[in-house]
């Protein structure tokens, strides 16, 4: 019944790599890992902290797998049907009939048909299923994946309430991401579904790696963009803040120096300004006053430390040296570098 009537409730990608991907060895090394297990038929988990880039690469790998893609998104509220799918939709038929001047009467019937969820349509048609921050669900939602990564089966309801299997299509793959600093408050990684995936811990990029998104994320020289990415990264380093700052930084303060031409330059007030206020709020949620304005006066102190004081700089010239353009390789540092 439900192999015929099945509406599809779902999105379908092209696996693609996101927009200005860039790969350098770091990221070349992640996704020949992820693939070699995907190959031994092991799903994979990417682990780590916001911003270090796992989303990105998991849509990395689900391009070289060439499948159709999935995405879904870990949530407390999802229940077992957001996983499987369910019967959803409502039609209601009234008649009236009012042969009889005096008599009313309707008749509503209610229709509704099944759904397939996007795990389902994945695992019948063998795409590439990204389950993003998936430790976000609670464990009893997220149980119906323990016999599709196991026994390669899924439990399915039937027409008369009980519970029928669906095979796992053999090129199903999944790929998970969680944060680990979501665990403590929230639902821990469960043990059972953690141990039939292997797991990479990703952790900040290298620093060629921080340069090359910046670059290509924003469009600035390389040379701008490494000033921007040290003074970030010797924040990062520091331990003065309450969340660290990440290569989300990096692009904000590119983008926006770019968009308002100013020079990467100490003395240029406006891109002192930018860096002040993208790095602040990127590090603080509340704070004392007391705390932000030492944060504030430690980047002002980096900004200085890394892009010289140069009281005269002005605009941005942005035709002396080139950004990373498609398909471009160069060297940064002793490493290949190149923008997909
Ligand atoms: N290899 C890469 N090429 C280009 N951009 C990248 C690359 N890796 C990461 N980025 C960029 O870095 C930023 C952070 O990456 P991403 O969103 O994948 O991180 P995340 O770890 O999934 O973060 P979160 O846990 O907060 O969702 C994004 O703007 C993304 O486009």
């Amino acid at each position: 019944m439900q192999e015929e009537n099945a509406e599809v409730l779902a999105t379908v990608l092209e696996p693609r790599s996101l927009p200005n991907f860039v790969e350098t060895d770091y990221v070349r090394d992640v996704t020949e890992r992820a693939l070699a297990y995907i190959a031994a038929g092991f799903p994979v988990h990417f682990r780590g902290t916001s911003g270090t880039g796992k989303t990105t690469i998991a849509m990395h790998v689900a391009s070289k797998l060439g499948r159709p893609l999935v995405i879904m998104h870990g949530d407390e509220e999802h229940s077992t049907s957001d996983l499987v799918g369910g019967q959803h939709g409502y039609r209601k038929k009234k008649v009236v009939d009012n042969f009889i001047h005096s008599v009313l009467k309707t008749e509503e019937s209610m229709n509704s048909s099944w759904i397939d969820s996007r795990l389902t349509l994945a695992c019948k048609k063998g795409f590439t299923l990204i389950y993003d921050e998936f430790t976000r669900s609670r464990p009893e939602a997220n149980n119906v994946l323990l016999s599709v990564l196991q026994e390669k089966m899924m439990g399915m309801p039937t027409a008369r309430g009980g519970e029928g299997y669906l095979k796992v299509h053999p090129d199903f793959v999944a790929i998970f991401t969680s944060n680990p600093e979501e665990y403590a408050g929230v639902y821990r990684s469960q043990d059972a579904l953690r141990d039939r995936m292997v797991t990479i811990d990703i952790s900040y990029p290298d620093k060629e790696t921080e340069m090359a998104i910046t670059s290509a994320k924003s469009g600035l020289p390389l040379h701008d963009s490494e000033k921007i990415v040290n003074i970030v990264r010797s924040l990062r380093d520091s331990g003065k803040y309450e969340f660290a700052p990440t290569v989300r930084g990096c692009i904000m303060i590119a983008k926006t120096a770019k968009v308002r031409k100013a020079a990467v330059e100490a003395g240029n007030k406006i891109f002192r300004s930018i860096c002040t206020d993208v790095l602040a709020s990127e590090t603080s949620r509340v704070g004392s006053d007391a705390n932000i304005k030492k944060v504030k006066e430690f980047i002002a102190e980096l900004v200085d430390r890394h892009c010289g004081s140069n009281p005269e700089a002005g605009e941005m010239n942005t035709d002396t040296k080139p950004s990373l353009k498609v398909g471009q390789r160069i060297a940064v540092g002793d490493k290949a570098v190149s923008m997909l």
